[in-house]
């Protein structure tokens, strides 16, 4: 095994160099669990982040000019060194945001897995030959890489959220200025190492650390970024989106989710809750595919609220990296905070607490897995993304008022609904306003789909063969014969 010491780094990555902030500054990295200081990192600007799109720039031109297959060797040795660090990967991850090394170690081989897919999709972006509309022409297209990239990654995925922006681009041919969390961006620069020693050629992969405001800016308004690739919430979506109008960009946007799951009378309601707890506690409830609103009709309302919350107590809350730890702390005291206002807000407004509520008894941002029962469509739970372990559970008469109760939202990523009835499962999956369905499953996540929302969940799709098409260009040559 190798020395993890060599992973964790306390500099951002710019042009293939290990660099400082112009200025010196530096911002730290604190365990979420035990508030320790893990690293400081530089607290970049815009002036590193226009050197480091100059350096991106430069470098696209050679790779682009590799064969695809010259480019998915480089990167298959990324995804291996990936896999030989993915205990050591897993546990800085787990370090810097909280999640249980389970679940740490999971997302590396789910991070990875997109370096694998993408890396061998790059050799399949073909062109076409388009019959003509007269005799005397050939019209034929090529698909080009679209140019430098800026990507902008959230805390709650420090690694998978770039590798699946990072793996269609580099296949594709294009070069990526990253600008990772302020709260996690340990991952990010532990990835920077592995890609470094894989050979990917210097200012390919570009890691600014510091500042959003300042970074976001510049990628958003800098002319030789043709792309910007955004994973986080709605509201910075649209200002990224503004921001970008101004140099017409091509935008992949992954933003906030609000979604429903839904549990029918004809469910197997033991295997609801199962994928209930699955899609509702990954990552303490922080992933933006989490489960926020369960909607369940009236004949099986109080069985499943009854195992919802017994499986719920047996959850195990502590520090990610202790055994048998499920739910870790969320990331910061904002986000506690919000979580506390959503069962406030349920509890003046009528709902039942039937276990936890509450921070937990580990102080910090711990807080206790939650069931509520009673819950109407009216609470701040069912409005916007809770992004905590609170479970909060609706009641709905008919078929029709439960998928009209789950589409009354603005947001459109996942959804989740439970039933054994054919007719009924198309019926369902055709009307929910989403870009993903989990039908008899809470868990959906994978490279080889895709993933993506609608409404103001986002635009593009991530993953599969559909994810390297944001990173392409369509260019049609009309050629006189
Ligand atoms: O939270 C964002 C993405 C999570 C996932 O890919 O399942």
């Amino acid at each position: 095994m190798s020395d993890p010491a060599r992973l964790l780094r306390h500099q951002a990555y710019v042009d293939g160099r290990w660099i400082d902030a112009d200025g010196g500054g530096t911002l730290e990295v604190t365990n979420p669990a035990t508030g320790e200081v893990l690293a400081t990192v530089p607290d970049m600007g815009a002036s590193e982040t226009r050197r480091a799109i100059a350096a991106a720039e430069a470098a696209m031109k050679p790779w682009a000019a590799k064969t695809a297959g010259e480019r998915a060797r480089i990167l298959r040795r990324w995804f291996d060194l990936m896999m030989s660090e993915q205990d050591a990967l897993g546990r800085l991850l787990t370090r810097e945001q909280g999640k249980s090394l389970t679940e740490a170690k999971g997302e590396i081989a789910y991070a990875a897995s997109f370096i694998e897919w993408f890396a061998e999709e790059g050799k399949r972006t073909y062109g076409e030959v388009i019959p003509s509309h007269d005799a005397s022409k050939r019209l034929v297209t090529l698909r080009q890489p679209v140019g430098v990239v800026g990507a902008i990654t959230p805390w709650n995925f420090p690694a998978a959220m770039i590798t699946r922006k990072f793996g269609p681009a580099l296949a594709a041919g294009c070069a990526v200025v990253l600008k990772p969390a302020s709260q996690t961006p340990l991952s990010a620069l532990a990835l920077a190492v592995l890609a470094e020693e894989a050979g990917l050629p210097p200012g390919l992969f570009n890691v600014v650390t510091g500042s959003a405001s300042a970074i976001g800016g510049e990628l958003t308004s800098n002319e030789t970024v043709r792309k910007i690739s955004f994973t986080g919430s709605t509201e910075i979506g649209r200002l990224l989106m503004e921001q970008s109008s101004q140099t017409i960009k091509k935008m992949s946007l992954e933003l906030g989710g609000n979604a429903p799951f839904l549990v029918f009378d004809d469910a197997d309601v033991d295997a609801a809750v199962a994928g209930a707890v699955a899609s509702k506690y990954r990552n303490a409830g922080q992933t933006c595919v989490c489960t926020n609103r369960f909607y369940v009709q009236a004949a099986v309302y109080d069985e499943f609220v009854a195992k919802l919350t017994q499986a719920t107590e047996a959850l195990k809350v502590g520090n990610g990296l202790d055994d048998g730890v499920q739910i870790g702390p969320l990331i910061d005291d904002k986000a506690v905070k919000k979580v506390e206002e959503h069962v406030a807000d349920a509890l003046a407004k009528g709902a039942t607490l039937l276990t936890g509520g509450e921070r937990h008894k580990l102080g910090r941002t711990f807080f206790q897995p939650t069931v509520l029962s009673g819950v109407t469509q009216d609470m701040q739970m069912c409005r916007e993304e809770t992004f905590g372990p609170v479970s909060g559970v609706v009641r709905f008469e008919t078929e029709e008022d439960g998928v009209a109760l789950a589409n009354d939202t603005i947001f459109g990523l996942a959804g989740y609904f439970y039933a054994r009835d054919l007719s009924r499962v198309w019926r369902v999956a055709e009307a929910m306003q989403t870009g993903m369905i989990g039908v008899n499953t809470g868990l959906i996540s994978t490279e080889v789909a895709p993933f993506g929302g609608i409404k103001q969940s986002g635009l593009g799709r991530e993953g599969s063969s559909h994810g390297i098409e944001d990173y392409l260009e369509i260019k049609y040559l009309c050629m006189g014969i």
